[in-house]
């Protein structure tokens, strides 16, 4: 478990109401540097919202988000970006006619012209081309390539914008077995890295596989934290999880 310090992401008591529907509930999970941290829950748990939230999408109606030691509960989600959080789509949300490298040139030179000097976006694209293995796909267009590698296209664009932290929202989802391997091989350079990563996703074996730690909704509300391990052995995760089609 990281130190509290090494924390780049923490929800503090994050509660988002929908009229009288609790849709997340007096949520507190930390994202650390260099790792992955899962949030797992069955459907309709209230991940996706608390993402939405962390980014800025949503206000929370009690609670803060915190990034980088800073209270960013009132930043609109570009400030949030250009403090270096990042995200993915449970749906795909790519330029579906344009090529892999083009959809990844498209961010780059967005957060080119919002920044600094010295940030050259071929050879940014071309270094995420080779870190995420979709050199061979680069000059085919992202309608043309299988969903699986799609998933990754926009885990390489999320990555243009130079992140410390990146939000998955169901990133293996569509992916064959050989690609959500070589998908965990790739969490795991880019974790190398220095990234903290927060990884919502069904593929429970995958979760447990990559994260460091593991934080478990239900109806909104954190029901456990832990190692996978801890998680695995947890009586009330286990109880959570009988009925659906997902085991722990
Ligand atoms: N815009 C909205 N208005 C009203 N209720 C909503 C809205 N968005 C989500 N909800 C409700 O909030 C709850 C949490 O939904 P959310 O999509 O965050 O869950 P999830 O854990 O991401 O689910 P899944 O695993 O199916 O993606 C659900 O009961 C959902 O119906």
């Amino acid at each position: 478990m990281a130190d509290e310090q090494d924390l780049l992401l923490e929800t503090r008591g994050v509660t988002v109401r929908f009229g009288g529907h609790v849709a997340v509930d007096d949520v507190s999970i930390g994202v650390a540097a260099g790792a992955v941290t899962g949030l797992i829950g069955p459907n309709g748990a209230g991940k996706t919202t608390l993402f939405d939230t962390i980014t800025g999408l949503r206000r929370p109606t009690a609670g803060q988000v915190h990034l980088a030691g800073r209270d960013v509960t009132r930043l609109a989600p570009y400030k949030r970006a250009g403090r270096g959080l990042a995200r993915t789509f449970q749906r795909l949300e790519l330029f579906l006619s344009l090529s892999v490298r083009d959809n990844l040139r498209v961010a780059g030179d967005i957060h080119r012209a919002g920044r600094r000097r010295g940030f050259d976006v071929g050879e940014r694209t071309d270094e995420l081309l080779e870190l995420t293995g979709l050199t061979d796909v680069a000059d085919r267009d992202v309608s043309d390539i299988p969903t699986g590698r799609a998933r990754v296209v926009e885990v390489a664009r999320a990555l243009m914008t130079e992140p410390r932290v990146l939000l998955l929202d169901e990133p293996a989802s569509g992916q064959t077995e050989q690609e959500t391997e070589e998908f965990a091989a790739l969490l795991g350079r880019l974790t190398a890295n220095g990234l903290g990563i927060c990884l919502v996703e069904h593929d429970i074996p995958l979760v447990m596989k990559v994260c460091s730690r593991v934080h478990v909704l239900d109806y909104g509300a954190v029901l456990a934290s832990g190692t996978p391990r801890e998680i695995r052995e947890n009586p009330a995760v286990i109880a959570a999880y009988i009925g659906t089609e997902e085991t722990v």
